[in-house]
Parts: C-alpha cells; sequence; structure tokens
C-alpha cells in the first residue's frame, strides 16, 4: 500500500429501493414510469445523485427495457445472487444472469437472507465475490438485531459480518456497504442519525483495515432501516453516511421521489 496521504474524495450519493418481494413486472413497468415522469424536471434537485432500484428478478427484464428504450438515469440491480456461476442449482440466479441484463448492483447479506435463509458470513463473502468477478457492484448490508445489542456495542456485529464479507476484497475493487440495524427495518422507527453515524464511521474503519485507506476514502456507506423522506436529510448530513437503502417507503412513488429528492428539503 502507498504512503501517499489520502485525497479527500468527494463520494456520490446513492439512493436506493430495494422493492423486495412486491411489484410483478407490469406493476415495476407502471412505477417506473412514473417515478421517471414525476422526477423529469428535477433534475436540479438531484443531480449528483445516484438512484437506484431493486426489484424482483421476474421485473429486471422489464425495468432493462425501459431504462435503455427511455435512456433513464436510473440504475438496477438483483436483489440475491448465487455463489455459483451455472448449474445444477435449482431456483438460484446467477452474477452473470444479472450483468447480461445490464444490473449494476447486487445486494448480498440482506438481513432477510442472513435470518429468514441463514445465510453464512462465507456464503455472503462467496456472494459477493461472485459479484465482484462478473463486473457487479455488491451491496453488502450489515446490521445487528435488538438480541445483539443486549451483548455488544452497537457496531460489533456489523463490523464482524463486513470482515467477514470482505476477505477476497483487494484496493480498487468496488462495492457498497449498508448498514440497516435490523430492529429499524420496517418498525416505522429509525435509528438516529448519531446512532447511524458511529456506526458508519466503524465500518469505514473495518473497510480501512482490511480493504486499504484510499478504498475506504472512496466506498459509500449507506443507512437503511425506516428511512422516509422526513428523516432522510438527517442521515445525509452525517460524514460517513452516503446514501440510503429504503424498503416500504421506496414503494410509494411520491414519497420515493420525495427521498431522491432530499436536498430539496434540506437545509445544510
Ligand atoms: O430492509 C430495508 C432495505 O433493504 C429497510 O426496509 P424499511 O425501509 O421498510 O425499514
Amino acid at each position: 500500500m502507498s504512503d501517499a496521504p489520502v485525497a479527500e474524495t468527494r463520494r456520490t450519493p446513492l439512493i436506493a429501493g430495494n422493492w423486495k418481494m412486491n411489484f410483478d413486472h407490469l406493476q415495476a413497468i407502471a412505477f417506473v414510469q412514473k417515478l421517471a415522469w414525476t422526477l423529469k424536471d428535477a433534475q436540479h434537485d438531484y443531480d449528483d445523485v445516484e438512484v437506484a432500484v431493486f426489484p424482483p428478478f421476474t421485473d429486471l427484464r422489464s425495468v432493462q427495457t425501459l431504462v435503455q428504450a427511455d435512456k433513464l438515469q436510473l440504475k438496477y440491480g438483483g436483489q440475491d445472487v448465487s455463489t455459483h456461476a451455472a448449474g445444477a442449482y435449482t431456483g438460484e440466479i446467477s452474477a452473470g444472469f444479472l450483468k447480461k441484463l445490464d444490473c449494476d448492483y447486487v445486494i448480498v447479506g440482506h438481513s432477510e437472507r442472513r435470518y429468514r435463509h441463514v445465510e453464512s458470513d462465507e456464503t455472503i463473502a462467496a456472494k459477493a465475490k461472485a459479484a465482484k468477478e462478473t463486473g457487479l457492484v455488491p451491496l453488502i448490508c450489515v446490521g445487528e438485531t435488538a438480541k445483539d445489542l443486549e451483548r455488544h456495542e452497537p457496531s460489533a456485529v456489523p463490523a464482524n459480518q463486513l470482515r467477514g464479507a470482505l476477505i477476497d476484497f483487494k484496493p480498487g475493487d468496488e462495492f457498497v456497504v449498508a448498514y440497516e440495524p435490523v430492529w429499524a427495518i420496517g418498525a416505522g422507527a429509525a435509528a438516529t442519525a448519531e446512532q447511524a453515524q458511529n456506526v458508519a464511521s466503524v465500518l469505514r474503519d473495518v473497510v480501512r483495515q482490511v480493504v486499504g485507506d484510499e478504498t475506504a476514502a472512496t466506498t459509500r456507506i449507506l443507512y437503511g432501516g425506516s428511512v422516509k423522506s422526513d428523516n432522510i436529510v438527517g442521515f445525509m448530513k452525517c460524514p460517513d453516511v452516503d446514501g440510503v437503502l429504503v424498503g416500504g417507503a421506496s414503494l410509494d412513488v411520491d414519497e420515493f421521489a420525495a427521498i431522491v429528492r432530499y436536498k430539496k428539503h434540506a437545509t445544510y
């Protein structure tokens, strides 16, 4: 690693909507069209903000067609990916298939997969590796449960999860981290901006230790868990929070558009 000082890097904010298992492909088409229409004349409100959606697999081809036909400034990706490239893995979707649909990103390690589908840190590391080796940017989710908080510091579990996910990452590899405290997901009550900042700064240190200084300076760390248009500004003011991963509120076009246009209601 070079000894040169790390230049202060301005990270492009990322506003991402995780649709989870909502919207079939016809609903996805209607949503993306309405989102594009709603944001059409508001480009100046989010000119330096990247916007992404994570639809179910069956919607991706329709979203791709709309984005490419209408040249929309919208990124998209899968909500999960197989650790395998191809073969006898019934029900799995490979990183190559997602890349073929021009996906930019893929979510790995969402708590709904860690806990409901019992995915280990090793599996998540393998998924993140499969994604990056295929040219997708993995969006690695980490976060502690309420039970974890009874026994550990808030950052302890997310930091360990991130260390586990990054074992194959080297300087120059691109990835995004999403800090999603499990107790705040779908709860209606988000973490405070201060809580999000405290954990995000520890996660940036983990990236620094595991991958390197420059990667830590350029990697975006998102907050997720009950984000809405009326609390996003607090998160976006945190020095180590570079965007949000939105669940429920990303299913309402007007609300999601208001989140994307957060600078409009912010006084910095
Ligand atoms: O899990 C989330 C995004 O991945 C957050 O979900 P909610 O915004 O519904 O709390």
